[in-house]
């Protein structure tokens, strides 16, 4: 539960296309750690690369290191199938299996996983929507469609299947961006309430969302059209909000660019 992430010399390439340079990084357990900056500077590309995701797509490789807890995710002996276990990701638009039942949806990666015990699969199921802060508006209708709830219902959901397999990490990349604003600041109280076991890594383009939730913040840029994103700088989120040390994250949250 909640391990730490190390991210040393990491390159990453979409084919001959580089494209991010040398990112290193820590991300403490129990902590929230938020990656902001302009579109296209390879914050997704980062936070994928983390659980492997990226692999998925065809050419994409990486260079250097991640570790979780000391263990590199990208050693020969590794699955990447059991990487994707214990660090899971919620995407930009909740995606919940639409027919199948809010029950089935929470412990769908159990039991593609073999579990069969009726009684503790619910109880997986009860527990994770209680963590997603779900349970209350479902308990009455688990047999009803995923697909039937809110966006924001959904993606509580999303987060409930996630933590259903009790990973160490969680990735969530601009987890609010499909929602209004009632059901982001219910995914921004439920972050603030998962990073008491979870170590987080959030995407947003919401730069007050980083400030709201996170404890560091990453600023990624990119130098121009084609070149690879950097990590500029990562520090305490208060600093990098009041006092960054680089001038381009200064620009970058006082919205000068991007
Ligand atoms: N599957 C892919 N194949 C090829 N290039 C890709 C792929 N995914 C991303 N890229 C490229 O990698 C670079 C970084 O993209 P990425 O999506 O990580 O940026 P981002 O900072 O998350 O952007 P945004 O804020 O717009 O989501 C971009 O130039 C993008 O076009």
């Amino acid at each position: 539960m909640a391990k730490r992430l190390d991210v040393k010399d990491l390159n990453i390439y979409y084919g001959k296309f580089h494209a991010v340079e040398s990112v290193s990084l820590a991300v403490p357990p129990k902590n929230v750690t938020a990656f902001i900056g302009p579109s296209g500077c390879g914050k997704s590309t980062v936070l994928r690369s983390l659980n492997r995701m990226h692999e998925v797509a065809p050419g994409a490789r990486v260079e250097g290191k991640v570790l979780l807890d000391g263990e590199d995710i990208y050693a020969s002996t590794v699955d990447p199938v059991s990487v994707r276990r214990t660090i899971g990701m919620v995407f930009q638009r909740p995606n919940p299996f639409p027919t199948m039942s809010i029950r089935d949806n929470v412990v769908a990666g159990l039991k593609l996983a073999g579990a069969k015990n009726k009684k503790q699969l619910d109880e997986v199921a009860e527990r994770s929507l209680r963590g997603a802060n779900l349970w209350n508006e479902v308990k009455d209708r688990l047999d009803r469609p995923g697909g039937g709830l809110s966006g924001g219902q959904q993606q509580r959901l999303c987060i409930a299947r996630a933590i259903a397999i009790q990973p160490d990490v969680l990735l969530m990349d601009e987890p609010c961006s499909a929602l209004d604003p009632i059901s982001t600041l219910a995914i921004e109280d439920l972050i603030t309430e998962l990073k008491k076991e979870y170590t987080i890594v959030i995407v947003t383009h919401n730069m007050q969302q980083a400030a709201r939730v996170s404890d560091q913040t990453a600023f990624f840029n990119l130098l121009g059209v084609g070149k690879p994103g950097q990590l500029i700088e990562i520090d305490d989120t208060e600093k990098i909000f009041s006092n960054p040390s680089q001038k381009a994250t200064e620009d970058y949250i006082s919205g000068r660019f991007g």
